[in-house]
C-alpha cells in the first residue's frame, strides 16, 4: 500500500529515531540519487559533479565493511558510473539497469524497446532542432528532453513536439512523465527506482536499515520502499512526499553522509552507547 504523502520533518528531529534503528541494525544500506542530491543541478547536464564534500564522504563511506553504497540515478548507468566513483551498486535509467558485483541486470521489456526510444531520439534531434537550446538526452533505454536553457515562450512547443514525437515513433510501448526542466521518455511499464531499491533491500539480511536520499519525482517510489523500515530523505523544500525527512541542499547531503560516516558507522558497529 502506498504511503500518504505528507510535509517531511528537518532531518536534525529524526536523528534520534535513525539512532535508534541504527543501534539495532546489523548493516546500513545507503541509497544516493545523483542530480539534485550528489551533484547541484546545473544548466548543462554534462557538467553535472558531485561537491567536493560528497565525493570526500563517499570516499570515505564506501571503505566501511557495515555500510553498503548504491547509486540509484536516472542517468544511464554507465554515464553515472563515470560520475560518481566508489560505491559498490549502480542502478541507470531509473531502476532499469542494475550493477551489482560483476553482472548487470536490465529490465527485459526496457531491452526491447531500446529501439523504439532510439527512434523517438533521431526524431526528436530533427522536431526539436529549431527549438533554442532544447536537447536531446539519449539514455538507451530512456531519454530526456531539456528545456532548462530553453526560453520561457518555447517550453509550450518542447512540450508538444515531444508529446507527438513520443506518440508518433513509441506508440503505446512508451511514455512521458516529468521531472526537474525536464521530460522523459521510457517503457510504459509499472517499474521505477523503488523496485530496484526493493530489489537491493531484499539481497540485504532483515537487519539492514535501508537510506535513500532524492530531490526528484521519480525518487518517491524509492522513499516508498525504505520507509517506514527505514528512512526516506528528501532534499528539497517542505513539499509533501513519502519521505519522512528532508534537508535542504547537496551540501546539506554531504553533512548527513558524514553523520552516516561516523556517528551511524559506530551505532552499527556497537549498538546503544552506554
Ligand atoms: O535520478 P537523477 O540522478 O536525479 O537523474 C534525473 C535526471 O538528471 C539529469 O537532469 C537533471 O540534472 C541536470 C544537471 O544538473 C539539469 O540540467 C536538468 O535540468 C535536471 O533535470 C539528467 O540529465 C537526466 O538524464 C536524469 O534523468
Amino acid at each position: 500500500m502506498q504511503q500518504q504523502r505528507t510535509k517531511p520533518n528537518p532531518i536534525d528531529e529524526l536523528r534520534p529515531r535513525i539512532r535508534t534503528r541504527l543501534e539495532e541494525a546489523t548493516e546500513l544500506l545507503l541509497c544516493l540519487d545523483f542530480d539534485g542530491t550528489l551533484a547541484p543541478i546545473v544548466d548543462d547536464p554534462d557538467e553535472a559533479a558531485p561537491t567536493r564534500a560528497v565525493s570526500n564522504v563517499l570516499e570515505k563511506i564506501t571503505d566501511e565493511p557495515d555500510v553498503t553504497t548504491a547509486i540509484v540515478s536516472g542517468r544511464g548507468l554507465a554515464d553515472v558510473r563515470e560520475r560518481v566513483d566508489g560505491p559498490r551498486i549502480y542502478a541507470g535509467n531509473h531502476g532499469l539497469e542494475l550493477e551489482r558485483g560483476d553482472s548487470v541486470a536490465v529490465h527485459p521489456i526496457a531491452r526491447k524497446r531500446a529501439a523504439r526510444v532510439d527512434a523517438v531520439c533521431e526524431a526528436l534531434e530533427i522536431a526539436l532542432d529549431p527549438v533554442p537550446n532544447a536537447r536531446v538526452e539519449n539514455k538507451r533505454l530512456t531519454a530526456t528532453v531539456h528545456y532548462r536553457s530553453v526560453p520561457e515562450p518555447a517550453r509550450p512547443q518542447v512540450e508538444r513536439l515531444t508529446r507527438e514525437t513520443v506518440s508518433r515513433f513509441g506508440g503505446e510501448g512508451l511514455e512521458l512523465s516529468t521531472g526537474k526542466a525536464i521530460l522523459e521518455i521510457g517503457p510504459s511499464i509499472d517499474w521505477g527506482k523503488g523496485n530496484a531499491v526493493g530489489m537491493l533491500v531484499a539481497d540485504r539480511s532483515d537487519g539492514t536499515v535501508p537510506i535513500y536520499i532524492g530531490d526528484d519525482v521519480t525518487d518517491e517510489s524509492a522513499f516508498r520502499t525504505v520507509e517506514p523500515r527505514g528512512v526516506g530523505v528528501r532534499v528539497g523544500d517542505d513539499a509533501p512526499t513519502a519521505a519522512s525527512g528532508r534537508v535542504r541542499s547537496p551540501e546539506q547531503v554531504a553533512s548527513l553522509l558524514e553523520w552516516f560516516a561516523t556517528t551511524g558507522v559506530e551505532r552499527v558497529r556497537n549498538g546503544p552507547v552506554p
